[in-house]
């Protein structure tokens, strides 16, 4: 995705603002990373842990002859589904949970041989939404495009192949599987693959590669759960997320027009996909890109997966034509990404035309 790199070196930041808290040490809930009380904790501060609702999304079985219609009410109605019977064998999450637990489970000082560099894209370090708060997150995570080879190998200088060949090998599977959701999810929208040029991989030999990311999240455990907020609320910039919840701890909350936060007790054996706000663009709005979050736990290291697929960094987005007025404004993914970085909250608004 060296096109997309692109888009982090005109907003560096500054490399103290990257580097995670270290967890291991700490019994207490610093200041930096106490919510309550503070400015960015008013969207967040009630409802936190308790008294929360929880909720199941629908379950759609992508060997079922329906589910592209079902799919295409969930992205309308939640924004999110889950999705089981999608092939993934359960030893490729089993190795990537190890490589992960491998790596988050390093010393500080190991683990920042892997950090993202200030105008980067991929490493080690907080969340690129962390700029956007005051306070910060208890979370670290490991952004892989690829090969994370550069990364590791500063780490295990001569055992970095196995953490590589998995993370490719997963990489793999998510991008297939995401090709397969957005040829269903897409068909709903009256749009089939073979009309999108950059999703069509048969059709086109020297296609553009699309934009894809695995983002490896970690939640440590937190002597105070009420404090502090894992993923602080977001919605996702690409065309959908593929998330994987190891160990099904609960951490990941939606946001529900009128009823607040809400928690997705999650499915054994089923992947969470969400819309995200190109496919928000694409649809014109018919499906939201859904505000999102996720919750610590006291006792318990959370980890979870997320897959971001997108279209190429230089591929135009705009809605699919479906006989009514187009709402938003064409643009490439490249400049929605950067426009985005600069306005977190405000860019889909930005480009909206109705
Ligand atoms: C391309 C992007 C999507 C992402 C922001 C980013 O600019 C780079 C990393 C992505 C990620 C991964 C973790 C969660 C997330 C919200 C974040 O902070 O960085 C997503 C971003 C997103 O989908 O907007
Ligand atoms: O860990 C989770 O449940 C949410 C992760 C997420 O929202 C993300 O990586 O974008
Ligand atoms: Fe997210």
């Amino acid at each position: 995705m060296a096109n997309l790199s692109k888009a982090y070196e005109s907003a560096p930041q500054q490399t103290h603002r990257i580097i995670p808290l270290d967890f291991q040490s700490v019994k207490h809930v610093p200041e930096s990373h106490s919510w309550s009380n503070s400015d960015d904790s008013l969207p967040v501060r009630s409802q936190l842990v308790e008294n929360i609702e929880q909720i199941s999304l629908p379950v759609i079985d992508l060997g079922d002859l329906d589910a592209s219609k079902m799919m295409g009410q969930a992205c309308e109605s939640w924004g999110m589904f889950q999705v089981i019977n999608h092939g993934i064998p359960s030893t490729l999450f089993r190795d990537v949970e190890s490589e992960a637990r491998a790596f988050f489970s390093l010393a500080a000082e190991e683990k920042m041989k892997a950090l993202r560099s200030p105008g980067g894209l991929t490493g080690y370090g907080v969340a690129q939404i962390a700029k956007y708060y005051n306070k910060l997150m208890w979370h670290e995570g490991l952004t892989i495009v690829g090969s994370p080879m550069d990364h590791v190998r500063e780490i295990w200088p001569d055992q970095y192949h196995r953490f590589c060949e998995v993370m490719e090998a997963y990489q793999k599977a998510m991008k297939e599987l995401s090709e397969r959701l957005l040829d269903l999810i897409l068909k709903s929208l009256g749009m089939p693959e073979e009309h999108i040029e950059w999703l069509s991989s048969v059709a086109c030999k020297g296609r553009q590669a699309p934009s894809t990311l695995l983002q490896l999240n970690s939640y440590p455990p937190c002597p105070d759960p009420t404090q502090a907020t894992g993923l602080a609320p977001h919605t996702d910039s690409f065309l959908i997320t593929i998330l994987h919840q190891v160990g099904n701890i609960n951490g990941l909350q939606v946001h529900r027009e009128g009823t607040g936060w809400a928690l997705i007790v999650p499915l054994e054996g089923a992947l969470v996909v969400n819309v995200g706000d190109m496919l928000h663009i694409m649809s014109n709005g018919l499906f939201s890109s859904v505000l999102h979050r996720a919750v610590v736990d006291n006792t318990r290291h959370r980890l979870s997966f997320a897959y971001f697929y997108g279209p190429p960094a230089v591929s135009s987005i705009s809605p699919i034509p479906r006989g009514c007025q187009s709402q938003f404004r064409s643009m490439t993914v490249r400049e929605y990404l950067e426009m985005k970085g600069k306005d977190f909250e405000g860019a889909l608004s930005k480009i909206r035309v109705v």
